[in-house]
């Protein structure tokens, strides 16, 4: 599978089921600005609390496919395999799918990833281990310390500024290779602090 960045900001989410994974989905995409909608008869405390505070949509039923015909993005995440099957078969071609069980099915699948200004760290195992893509992304985030960050603040204005600058092309190969040596320092902290 390839990783893409994917910009989801005021892009519709369908979200089919209403439990503890259809949370986990929707709360990284309402954090990333997407429009939520969920589509499920029941829904867990924490997403009809989302609902009663206007930060999602709740159709309180069983999904048919006039629930997602319009979703950029569609997330199967009922406890029904035949379900979730049955949302990834009726789903556009050209729509993206998710689904938390059988994720074969789909064409979408959620790494396990860290963000914090312009810096993503995300690592999938392609559902060999879940839970050691999360031990690998937090061990490799938090190699990271806020020096890093800073620095990779300075690097974005400074490319910025000799991009939009009238030096010749070769120039500006030239220095912005220049800027990574510079940059390339102990970006990180230290092992033994
Ligand atoms: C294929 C995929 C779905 C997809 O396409 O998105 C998938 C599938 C399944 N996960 C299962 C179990 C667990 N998943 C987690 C945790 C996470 N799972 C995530 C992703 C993915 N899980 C995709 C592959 C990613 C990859 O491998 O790289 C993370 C990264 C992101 C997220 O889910 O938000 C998130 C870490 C959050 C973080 O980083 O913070 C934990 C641990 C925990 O909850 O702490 C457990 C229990 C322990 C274990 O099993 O390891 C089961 C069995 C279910 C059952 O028993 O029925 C299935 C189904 C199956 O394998 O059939
Ligand atoms: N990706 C991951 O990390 C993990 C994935 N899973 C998978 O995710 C699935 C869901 O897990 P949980 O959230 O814990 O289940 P859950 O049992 O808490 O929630 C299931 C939800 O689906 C809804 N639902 C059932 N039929 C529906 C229908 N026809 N239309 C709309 N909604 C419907 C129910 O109302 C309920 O809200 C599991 O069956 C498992 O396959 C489970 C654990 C981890």
């Amino acid at each position: 599978m390839l990783p893409l960045m994917i910009d989801v900001k005021n892009r519709l989410v369908v979200i089919i089921g209403g439990g503890k994974i259809a949370y986990r989905r929707l709360s990284v995409f309402l954090k990333q600005g997407a429009k939520i909608k969920v589509i499920s008869p029941h829904v867990i405390d924490e997403i009809s609390f989302l609902h009663a505070q206007s930060q999602l949509e709740w159709k309180q039923k069983e999904a048919d496919k006039e629930d997602f015909k319009d979703a950029f993005l569609i997330v199967a995440a009922t406890d029904s395999k035949e379900v979730n099957a049955w949302v990834a078969r009726e789903a556009g071609e050209h729509q993206l799918v998710n689904l938390a069980g059988e994720s074969e099915l789909g064409n979408v699948q959620v790494p396990s990833f860290h963000q914090r200004g312009r810096l993503t760290l995300a690592v999938s195992t392609d559902g060999a281990s879940p839970s050691l893509a999360k031990d690998l992304s937090e061990q490799l985030f938090n190699q990271f310390d806020d020096v890093f960050f800073d620095r990779l603040e300075d690097l974005f204005n400074e490319r910025k500024k000799i991009k939009a600058s009238d030096l010749h092309q070769d120039e500006k190969q030239r220095l912005l290779k220049q800027l990574v040596r510079k940059a390339q320092g102990p970006w990180s902290a230290p092992t033994d602090r």
